[in-house]
């Protein structure tokens, strides 16, 4: 391949659903009552809208060879993560080999240290890194997986994150996460609605399916351990994200207290091989980095690498395409998540949708990645962007 430059990095932004999957307008499951930070009060109990969950908006990062192929990726980061990109990460970028994935990573990181580390700015530093990889796979005519050391497995298996893992059995995944709906300040009646759901759906689907919690940060040891305990007769194969994502001594005593055979997992707010050194010493089951905000697929290598050497799985948080490129190609991924954003969880749709062409999904929980170039998806021109900083 001849040696490709950056010759120009744009950042943009769009507003409503795309890589914000929260940014949902009507009704949809995933703002329906969950257990949350801030059900703690009572007014902010009903919606996560309510509390700006979804004030960040898309951040669309696109990166253009000195031949004009532009490689693109999406993430959570709106005005905040273009703001980041065009004014500060792009230096870092623009003339350089477009090969130098390691050497931009690591200044886009070092550079962000006195003001990043975690959360918006590791969201955007992924945007870049997803978007260099894309880039990288269009110039060679290779999908992203094959860039990484080609699958391991000729297909992916998904579980389904929603409310109906009843319909999910029926859609032919292997199990099926539902939200947590009431929180610890919801005392003893919410704890008894939460238990009630749990043996309602485990007689649903029946004995033979995994169904598994998403307590979105919003339970404290105690109460998680008393669920825990009250769930294992109804089956529950895994407990998500019980604790805040800095309580890394609560994980721990989770975990010794937790029921013996019930997983404990967390790791989609977390990031960085640092942060993820940190959960993996708690002892947890399965980490769950959202690929687009641990600090992407040249950080995502290093965190899957620390867990295989503890013994412990790594099953990226939705992600859609950036998680199926990574997921095929490594032992220690057995199965991936599929994030169901149909507003009642019945069918299955794109994960990014509108924003995304060509976005696959699985069929009868299973999907074979597509061989195209990067990671096989367009923008959809019809949604509309905007570019609210230029450098
Ligand atoms: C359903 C959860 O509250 C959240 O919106 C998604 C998530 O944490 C997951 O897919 O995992
Ligand atoms: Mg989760």
């Amino acid at each position: 391949m001849t040696q490709r430059t950056i010759k120009e990095v744009r950042a943009t932004t769009v507003r409503g659903k795309g890589a914000d999957y929260h940014d949902q307008d009507g009704y949809h499951w995933i703002d329906d009552h969950i257990a949350t930070p801030m059900s703690a009060y009572p007014e902010f109990r009903q919606s996560r809208q309510s509390f700006g969950i979804n004030v960040l908006g898309t951040l669309v990062v696109e990166i253009e060879a000195d031949d004009g192929t532009v490689g693109f990726a999406v993430t959570t980061a709106g005005e905040i993560g273009a703001w980041i990109v065009e004014k500060h990460l792009a230096r870092f970028l623009e003339g350089r080999p477009v090969t130098d994935i390691e050497r931009i990573w690591d200044q886009m990181y070092r550079s962000t240290l006195y003001y990043g580390r975690r959360g918006v700015v590791l969201n955007t530093i992924s945007g870049v890194d997803l978007a260099l990889y894309d880039l990288l796979g269009r110039l060679r005519g290779e999908p992203v997986y094959a860039l990484l050391g080609g699958p391991v497995r000729d297909e992916l298996q998904f579980y389904a994150t929603g409310a109906r893992p009843d319909r999910a059995k029926e859609l032919g995944f292997i199990g099926g996460k539902m939200p947590l709906h009431f929180s610890p300040s919801e005392g003893q009646e919410g704890f008894a609605k939460n238990i009630a759901e749990l043996a309602e759906m485990r007689e649903r689907v029946g004995d033979d399916f995994w169904l598994m919690w998403d307590c979105w940060m919003s339970l404290d040891v105690e109460y998680a351990t008393r669920l825990a305990h009250a769930a294992q007769e109804h089956g529950l194969k895994w407990m998500e994200e019980a604790l805040i994502p800095d309580d890394y001594w609560g994980y721990a005593q989770l975990k010794q207290q937790a029921p013996a055979g019930m997983l404990i997992t967390t790791g989609e707010h977390e990031a960085t091989r640092w942060g993820f050194r940190q959960l993996l010493e708690t002892g947890v089951d399965i980490i769950q980095p959202d690929v687009g905000w641990c600090g992407g697929i040249t950080e995502l290598i290093k965190i899957s690498a620390l867990a295989d050497s503890h013994g412990t799985m790594v099953v990226p948080h939705g992600s859609s395409v950036y998680s199926y490129h990574f997921v095929v190609t490594r032992t220690n991924s057995p199965f991936a998540e599929f994030l169901m954003m149909h507003e009642t969880a019945e069918e299955v749709v794109p994960m990014f949708s509108p924003l995304l062409l060509n976005e696959p999904v699985p069929v009868n929980g299973r999907l074979v990645v597509p061989e195209t170039p990067g990671f096989g998806v367009e923008l959809n021109p019809e949604v509309p962007r905007d570019r609210p900083f230029t450098h």
